[in-house]
């Protein structure tokens, strides 16, 4: 596909830390892009949204929890044939309320170490990587 008619997407993903280390996954529904594979939640940043704000509305919509500290992690660009996404991947270091899945989405808690026993989308092994590096695993 040419460049120019290229989708590019600037995605906010959220590595949330919660207890022992753990971190929150959740399970892509089937009908959308990567779908039944599970990701970091999050979802793309809107016109005019810095990503902190991006970031805050989409764990709130998909998780009902409120960011309350975030930390960069890593940045990653890939591209999937037909999209460019853009994963401004950040640390959410603390956030208030209990995480659930509001649309329905299978949710999981799994340690860094386990994190290579997931099916993730193709473009998400750097932040794999970057997580167990942080982590110390
Ligand atoms: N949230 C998230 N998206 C990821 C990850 N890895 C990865 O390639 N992506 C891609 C899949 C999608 O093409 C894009 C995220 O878009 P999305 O469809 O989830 O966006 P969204 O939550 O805003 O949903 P919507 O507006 O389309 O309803 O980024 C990841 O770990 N987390
Ligand atoms: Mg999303």
């Amino acid at each position: 596909m040419a460049e120019g008619q290229k989708k590019h997407v600037h995605v906010a993903v959220g590595v949330i830390l919660g207890a022992d280390s753990r971190i929150l996954l959740a399970k892509r529904p089937d009908h959308l892009h990567m779908g039944g594979r599970w990701e970091f939640p999050g979802g793309k940043v809107e016109p005019e949204e810095t990503i902190q704000q991006a970031m805050s509305r989409e764990l709130r919509e998909e998780l009902a929890i409120d960011v309350v500290s975030m930390e960069k992690l890593i940045e990653v660009r890939h591209d999937y044939g037909d999209k460019q996404v853009f994963l401004d991947t950040w640390c959410v270091t603390e956030f208030s309320g209990e995480p659930a899945g509001v649309e329905g989405q299978q949710l999981a808690w799994v340690s860094a170490s386990a994190l290579a026993d997931y099916h993730f989308p193709d473009a998400n092994q750097p932040i794999v990587e970057a997580v167990q590096a942080k982590l110390g695993s």
